[in-house]
C-alpha cells in the first residue's frame, strides 16, 4: 500500500471509507477517556473524517496526519476554516484555530513535531495498512505519542473473502502489536450492517488502550 495508491483513491474520489456521520464508537466511548476540554487528540491517517468535526465540537484540539492534500483541503473547507500552511521538516502543516493537520507520511512525523498529545483516536488507520506495515505503525504511534491513551477501532472478517484495505485485524494481532506498550481492553463489538462492502460478514471492534 504505497502513497500513490491513496493519492489515486482521493483523486478519483473513491473514498468508500468516509462515513457521513461520526463513528458510533467515538460518540459512545470517547467520553470514557475523561479528557479535559482543550485536550489534544491525535488522529492518524485522518482523511476528512466527520469524527474530527465531532472532536472539535466537543472542545478538543485535533492534530491529524494525512497523505492527501485533496482530503486536507476538503476537511478545512467542510469545517469552514481557512488554514495557514507552513513547512515542517518533512511534512507540511495546515493550521487553524484548534486544528493542525500534517500533510505527509505518518512514518515521517516525529515526536517533536507532533508535540504532546493527550489521546489518540484510530479509526480506519491501523486497518488501512498491510500487515508488514502494521507492526511498524503500532510501534511508531506508541513512540511519537509517548503511549497516550487510545480509542482504537478495528475490523475483523475473513481476509480470504476480500483483499484489503481495509484489512482484517483480529484480536490476537491487536494484542501482539500493542500489549508491549499498553494495557489493552476490548470495549465492544458489533456486526457491520450489510457486511463489508456488501460482500462478507464483518465485525467492528472498539478497544481502549491505556499506557503501561
Ligand atoms: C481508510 S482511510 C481512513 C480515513 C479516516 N480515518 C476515516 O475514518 O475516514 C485511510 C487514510 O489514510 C491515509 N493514509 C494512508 N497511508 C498513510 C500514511 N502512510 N501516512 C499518512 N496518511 C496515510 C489515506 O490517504 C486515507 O485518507
Amino acid at each position: 500500500m504505497d502513497e500513490a495508491f491513496w493519492q489515486n483513491k482521493w483523486e478519483l474520489n473513491q473514498i468508500g471509507f468516509h462515513e457521513n456521520k461520526p463513528h458510533p464508537f467515538l460518540v459512545r466511548f470517547f467520553p470514557e477517556l475523561c479528557l479535559e476540554k482543550g485536550a489534544r487528540v491525535f488522529v492518524p491517517l485522518c482523511g476528512k473524517s466527520l469524527d474530527i468535526h465531532w472532536l472539535l465540537a466537543h472542545g478538543f484540539s485535533v492534530i491529524g496526519i494525512e497523505l492527501s492534500i485533496i482530503a486536507i483541503e476538503s476537511l478545512f473547507q467542510e469545517l469552514g476554516l481557512v488554514p495557514q500552511i507552513t513547512q515542517a521538516s518533512k511534512v507540511q502543516r495546515f493550521v487553524a484555530e484548534n486544528i493542525c493537520i500534517y500533510a505527509g507520511n505518518i512514518f515521517a512525523l516525529t515526536q517533536a513535531e507532533l508535540g504532546e498529545v493527550d489521546a489518540t483516536y484510530d479509526r480506519a488507520a491501523l486497518i488501512a495498512l498491510p500487515d508488514t506495515m502494521r507492526i511498524e505503525y503500532a510501534r511508531h504511534i506508541a513512540d511519537i505519542t509517548n503511549k497516550a491513551p487510545m480509542l482504537l477501532v478495528t475490523l475483523d472478517y475473513d481476509q480470504a473473502c476480500l483483499n484489503g484495505p481495509p484489512f482484517s485485524v483480529r484480536t490476537e494481532e491487536v494484542l501482539r502489536h500493542y500489549t508491549e506498550f499498553y494495557t489493552v481492553q476490548m470495549l465492544d463489538k458489533h456486526a457491520v450492517s450489510g457486511g463489508l462492502k456488501g460482500k462478507c460478514p464483518a465485525t467492528e471492534v472498539a478497544w481502549h488502550l491505556a499506557s503501561k
